[in-house]
């Protein structure tokens, strides 16, 4: 039973969640998605994924009715994301990220090429990486996780992304600060009886929903689980209860 299916809205029968396509071959992704329904998740392809099988399989996977989110994090000049973010845009995706930490006119100049796609994907700016916490902040010489992503965020915004990735910790403080339209992406979704692995930053499905993040990047907690369509329709049952509740 999908509960993201049969609800009056087109939109509303996709789900907030985003799975992380973190295999590195074709087959296993092929295996994983024919499993799934497009309304179920929205996918997401990675470094890992990418560099193992290229453009080809993102086309596929839109081919598919899903909805793909690239996150390769482009961070470089503006030039070379712009162009970047212009040949992923003609990929078919539905979100590209790049790193807030760019600048404004790296930021600006991926907006200004994507402007430019009749289909354009969401811009989505990477705040501080869910992995990290105060004290791997510390050693970078920054200071406490939330200034940061509150200072990444404005900037984001005020350069023409549509929403950062974030911790769902930092979301309510984003979604007062930014508005309700701007997207909050969060990964680092954990269930209360999962493991954290490398993640620092972490909430559960529920929490994250009620704190205000608009989609839940999720990864091993689903595909490296022993049933993960039965995790997965355990994850959209609980943001389904928690979108409810608001
Ligand atoms: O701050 C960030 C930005 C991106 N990610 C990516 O999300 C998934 C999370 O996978 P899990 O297995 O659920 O930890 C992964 O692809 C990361 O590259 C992130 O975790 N944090």
């Amino acid at each position: 039973m999908n509960p993201f299916v049969d609800l009056p809205s087109p939109l509303a029968t996709v789900s907030p969640v985003i799975v992380a396509l973190d295999f590195h071959d074709e087959r296993s992704v092929l295996e994983f998605i024919s499993r799934l329904e497009p309304g179920s998740c929205r996918l997401k392809v990675g470094k890992e994924l990418f560099t193992a099988t290229g453009p080809h399989l993102v086309q596929t996977l839109v081919a598919r009715g899903f909805e793909v989110f690239l996150d390769l994090k482009f961070h470089d000049i503006p030039n070379t994301v712009a162009s970047a973010c212009k040949v992923a845009a003609d990929l078919g995706v539905w979100m590209v990220d790049v790193h807030a930490s760019g600048g404004r006119r790296m930021i600006e100049a991926a907006r200004e090429a994507l402007d430019t796609q009749s289909a354009r994907p969401l811009l989505i700016a990477v705040t501080v990486l869910t992995s990290m916490d105060a004290s791997d902040l510390a050693e970078i010489g920054l200071s406490d996780p939330a200034g940061q992503v509150s200072r990444l965020a404005a900037l984001a915004q005020s350069s023409g992304a549509d929403g950062v990735v974030c911790s769902a910790q930092e979301a309510p403080l984003l979604r007062g600060e930014r508005g309700p339209a701007f997207k909050l992406v969060t990964p680092g979704i954990r269930l209360a009886d999962s493991a954290a692995d490398d993640q620092r930053r972490v909430m559960t499905p529920s929490a994250a929903i009620a704190a205000g993040s608009d989609y839940l990047v999720i990864g091993r907690p689903i595909t490296r689980a022993d049933e993960p369509f039965a995790v997965l329709q355990r994850i959209n049952a609980e943001v389904a209860q928690a979108r409810g509740a608001q």
